[in-house]
């Protein structure tokens, strides 16, 4: 990683090559047993399949701000080309006055027409949320994504904001990848915006099953891969019927390699969607060393035998 992202600093994960192309598998290593099976299923998926129709060749992005100091902030926003930035909040360690200095340089770099969002990554309660989108919502918030790590905190929160005439959108990341109940969010009116990620909801399909049920609208985001898995997320952005926001898919720019010369990078605050699977072509300059490669082998191994569990157990 070029900057400490979701307390990451090396990111790994395994390609797959099967007759669809190549695939990605990249579960956090904070993830484990039956949680890295969508993560599997969605990895088969890519390998075997080729992506849904896309209904669009192009997919707006937003750039991704991680806890930066304001001047860093400022100036990763004005080079990435995009007009909608993503800035992480309630980082562990700092303080609101860090959160508000951060989104007040964000806003300063996209000027009064861009759209800001934060992601707290359920770093707040329910009063700290209160207290951090009132001193927010002054630069004029388009989202706040999982303010809360509950569900009902969620939809708590929504009840207090409209309550205050306080019109911020809540969205919903970690309450629909983690919860294992993502439908939960629609019945407690939780959010206003779901947000999908391909690898952990099991593939493209299952999310665009998943987002005609929800009925909500949907912001496909990464879950930091190199180009080849960010393909899916490309693939599922551009099949889907609606795209009212910008999506957080432009994460290859948070990585300081890619598999592939030819990244998935955006053009003016957009990726084109490609016609073809990407070829991972600089496998060999960032293959991992044989004692990570087996651990990612067996680790493969071991969800495999868990899928099949689940498929045996219906
Ligand atoms: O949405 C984006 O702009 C980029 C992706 C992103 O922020 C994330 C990717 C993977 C793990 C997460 O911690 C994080 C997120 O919470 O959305
Ligand atoms: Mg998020």
């Amino acid at each position: 990683m070029r900057t400490r992202f979701r307390g990451i600093t090396r990111r790994q994960g395994l390609l797959v090559q099967g007759p669809a192309g190549w695939a990605e598998w990249s579960p956090f290593l904070d993830y484990a047993g039956a949680e890295l099976v969508p993560w599997q299923r969605a990895c088969q998926e890519a390998a075997e399949l080729l992506p849904p129709p896309p209904v669009r060749t192009s997919v707006p992005v937003n750039c991704t701000v991680p806890a930066l100091d304001p001047e860093r902030a400022h100036a990763l926003v004005a080079a990435s080309g995009c007009t909608t930035a993503k800035v992480k909040v309630a980082e562990r360690g700092q303080t609101l006055a860090d959160d508000l200095a951060r989104v007040e340089a964000v806003r300063d770099a996209l000027g009064r027409r861009g759209a800001v969002r934060v992601d707290a990554n359920g770093g707040w309660d329910l009063d700290a949320a209160e207290q951090a989108v009132g001193a927010l919502r002054s630069l004029d918030l388009e989202y706040v994504e999982q303010p809360c790590a509950s569900v009902e905190e969620l939809a708590a929160l929504r009840r207090r904001l409209a309550r205050r005439g306080w019109d911020v959108r809540v969205a919903a990341d970690e309450s629909i990848r983690r919860s294992g109940d993502p439908e939960r969010v629609v019945a407690l009116e939780a959010a206003d915006v779901a947000v999908l990620k391909v690898q952990p909801l099991g593939g493209v399909r299952r999310c665009l099953e998943l987002a005609d049920r929800l009925g909500l609208p949907v912001v496909v985001s990464s879950a930091l891969e190199t180009s080849v898995g960010l393909a899916a997320g490309l693939a599922l952005a551009a099949a889907l019927p609606e795209l009212p926001f910008a999506c957080g898919l432009d994460t290859v720019a948070l990585l300081d390699e890619d598999v592939c010369s030819r990244p998935l990078r955006s053009v003016d605050g957009a990726i084109a969607v490609p016609a073809a699977p990407p070829v991972p072509d600089r496998l060999e300059a960032v293959r991992a060393d044989p004692a990570t490669t087996a651990a990612w082998l067996q680790r493969w191994a071991g969800t495999r035998a868990a899928a099949e569990e689940e498929d045996r157990d219906g």
